[in-house]
């Protein structure tokens, strides 16, 4: 059964006061649910950052409300706090002479009593996030000898030691290397439906939010939040909010963002599949298209135009 962990209603966001007042986000409607992985998209400057700080209870909305586990998260004190949402920011401050092992069973501290020591079910936990991040080899490194991917990973892995229902995440994979982006929203996405946790991470990364988690929340300078499965926004095309604009649109049929290119007037015959990759080659080369239709053959391989065979794209642009 899914719960709302964190409610947004009317909730109006930004900085100064008086007319020093600038207004970053207005009338937000989000309900982030227990259980799934919830991916916030946005273009730059729109207000991902600035939702987050008074999601952490670092700002007071202009108005409306937020509500964590029914109070407004500003009125938690630290320790509470700590221990309903753990939070990994985008440039996280570290201690360069702390190992990874030390980072991570920072997590804990929350649960810590007087003596400041981990206990034996500390310890586990701490061991278990470094096994889920794959870190376990890093244990005894420095983070100030990491690389970025790595030190980011910690900096998950600790959130995870913190084992809070509500997890929150700004571009946790914006270092990492592509294999490693799926790996850790895969792993998000696991932590939230096996442990019933609300994760809510900020991405700009659409293909792998798509591919991996079961909410989108998209913010666009203006509108109001737009919210739903990455299934259901693709199938009715608002998505494309993402995308203001008029160069590109999301191809539901390919799955991901494709500009629109100015259709060849040339005719290319052959399975659709080549037929798009032959186009946009020819296409962003430059080249003035050939006289000659264009055939494409598979099994194997094969583009014939201008009485000509050739077995690679690259081949054909050269001659043009
Ligand atoms: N401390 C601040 N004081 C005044 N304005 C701020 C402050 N921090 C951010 N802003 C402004 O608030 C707006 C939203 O910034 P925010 O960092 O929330 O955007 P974002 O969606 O997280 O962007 P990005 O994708 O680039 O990280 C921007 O116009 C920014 O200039």
């Amino acid at each position: 059964m899914k719960r709302q962990v964190l409610i947004g209603k009317n909730l109006s966001l930004g900085y100064g006061s008086g007319n020093q007042k600038k207004v970053v986000l207005s009338d937000l409607d989000f309900n982030l649910l227990s259980g799934q992985m919830t991916c916030l998209l946005g273009p730059n400057g729109v207000g991902k950052s600035t939702l987050i700080k008074a999601i952490m209870g670092k700002m007071e909305p202009f108005s409306g409300s937020i509500e964590l586990f029914g109070s407004a998260p500003s009125t938690y004190d630290r320790d509470a706090l700590s221990k309903k949402l753990s939070v990994v920011l985008s440039e996280p401050i570290f201690p360069a002479q702390m190992t990874v092992e030390q980072l991570v069973a920072l997590g804990r501290t929350p649960y810590l009593n007087w003596s400041g020591r981990l206990s034996d079910e500390d310890k586990n936990v701490v061991n278990r996030s470094l096994e889920a991040t794959k870190l376990e080899y890093l244990r005894k490194e420095r983070l100030g000898e990491l690389s970025d991917g790595q030190r980011q990973k910690a900096m998950i892995a600790r959130a995870l030691a913190q084992d809070c229902p509500v997890m929150v995440l700004d571009e946790p994979t914006s270092h990492l290397d592509l294999v490693n982006r799926y790996e850790v929203m895969q792993l998000l996405q696991d932590i939230a439906k096996t442990h019933q946790k609300a994760v809510l991470v900020v991405t700009h990364d659409l293909d792998i939010a798509i591919e991996t988690s079961q909410q989108l929340w998209i913010l666009n300078c203006g509108s109001p939040l737009i919210s739903g499965t990455p299934e259901d926004l693709i199938l009715r095309g608002e998505i494309n909010h993402l995308l203001p604009s008029d160069k590109y649109f999301f191809d539901s049929k390919r799955g991901k963002v494709v500009m629109h290119y100015q259709k060849t007037k040339i005719e290319i015959e052959g399975p659709d599949e080549l037929v798009y990759w032959v186009e946009k080659a020819l296409i962003k080369s430059g080249k003035p298209f050939p006289k000659d239709s264009i055939r494409i053959s598979t099994n194997p391989f094969r583009i014939f135009c201008q009485d000509k065979e050739f077995t690679r794209i690259s081949e054909l642009i050269e001659i043009l």
